[in-house]
């Protein structure tokens, strides 16, 4: 598979604040690719590097082969949709959309041309019938869709989008998670995705990657990242993972919240991963099997989330423990607040981390 983008050393830094630390990347031609991580990791900074908003201090920066950094942005052959994209008011449909084929530097497109792109890439975004309206007259989605086929019908053979979905109702936004992939895989393009949510991450992204203080935390398709995050923090920044710092004595893993049996690990563990949705709540007299391990916990309170419920308990030392059932498996569970619950998960399902 080809490469699109490649990043080697780049490194950029605001003052004493470095942004992005010697971050080497190269994401495969033709795939979603979703760009998570904590407020202040980086994205938007390495977007803007890719982008040419930005150069970097050191590093390079290539694309479909082509070594880009010192390109000014509009000759990088990239497309970008941000969250607050500017459709120009007085203009239809069809003249947003028709705007960058019009006044891009160094087209000579013929009218005809033109106006067959804008209306396939109109009817590929599904506004087919609104290209006479103004965009005031148009609903929220409706316009995100405009910007995207703005954007699209110069044909970037890479897309970078910030937070697209931010400003959209949840309803739409979820709509519009499956188109932008509907129509990222009849372009074939690469999108590059940033996202603060990580279940939008985890949902659209054939790739995923975690920033992490400028670095790449981890890259890999959604399950591995979900499954087996590759450290404490990109555990931590998944926001599914009760963790327990520690250190390993003898066969066990040993945490403020108690002992738990490990199998022989790698690596001297500091923390001790299991996910919400890995946990059983149980009467506490009932003893776990060979292969559980078991805490206690008060139920504090429950939180319905859509598809699933999460509940926190509370153990002796006052940390909260979140438990996640998903509703498609089960009736959603009652549970009496303040009374004292067993919790228990499979030994194999905890992840240790170094
Ligand atoms: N122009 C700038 N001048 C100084 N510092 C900056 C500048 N732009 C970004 N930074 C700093 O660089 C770091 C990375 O910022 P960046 O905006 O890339 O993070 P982010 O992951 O996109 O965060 P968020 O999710 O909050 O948007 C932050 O500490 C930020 O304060």
């Amino acid at each position: 598979m080809s490469t699109i983008l490649q990043l080697a050393g780049v490194t950029k830094t605001y003052g004493t604040l470095t942004a992005l630390d010697r971050l080497d990347l190269a994401l495969p031609a033709g795939r979603y690719v979703s760009l998570l991580g904590p407020s202040g990791s980086g994205k938007t900074t390495l977007l803007r590097v890719i982008a040419g908003f930005e150069e970097p201090d050191v590093g390079s920066v290539t694309i479909a082969g082509r070594r880009v950094d010192g390109t000014p942005a509009h000759r990088r052959g990239i497309g970008f949709v941000f969250q607050n994209f500017a459709l120009f008011p007085h203009l239809t449909v069809e003249k947003n959309v028709a705007f960058g084929l019009e006044n891009g530097e160094g087209r000579t497109m013929a009218a005809g041309e033109i106006r067959d792109r804008v209306r396939a890439m109109i009817d590929l975004v599904g506004l087919k019938g609104l290209e006479g309206r103004g965009v005031a007259q148009i609903s929220g989605g409706q316009r995100q869709r405009v910007a995207l086929a703005r954007t699209l019908v110069t044909e970037p053979r890479l897309v970078l989008l910030d937070e697209p979905l931010g400003a959209l109702d949840a309803n739409l936004r979820m709509r519009m998670r499956d188109e932008l992939r509907a129509i990222r895989e009849r372009l074939g393009v690469t999108f590059l995705h940033v996202t603060g949510s990580e279940t939008e991450a985890l949902a659209m992204g054939d790739t995923v990657i975690v920033l992490d203080r400028g670095r790449i935390g981890q890259i890999g398709d959604g399950d591995t990242v979900y499954n087996r995050p590759a450290s404490r923090a990109v555990a931590r920044f998944l926001n599914c993972y009760n963790l327990f710092d520690g250190s390993l004595e003898g066969a066990a893993f040993v945490s403020a919240a108690g002992r738990f049996p490990v199998a022989a690990p790698e690596r001297r563990p500091v923390c001790y991963g299991v996910r919400y949705d890995r946990i059983a709540v149980r009467d506490p007299a009932a003893a776990p099997a060979a292969d559980e391990v078991r805490i206690e916990g008060a139920f504090v309170a429950s939180e319905y989330t859509g598809a699933s419920v999460l509940s926190f308990f509370a153990l002796p030392d006052g940390r909260l423990v979140e438990v996640e059932d998903h509703l498609s498996h089960r009736a959603p569970p009652s549970y009496e607040p303040q009374r004292r619950y067993g919790l228990v998960w499979k030994r194999d399902d905890a992840l240790l981390f170094s």
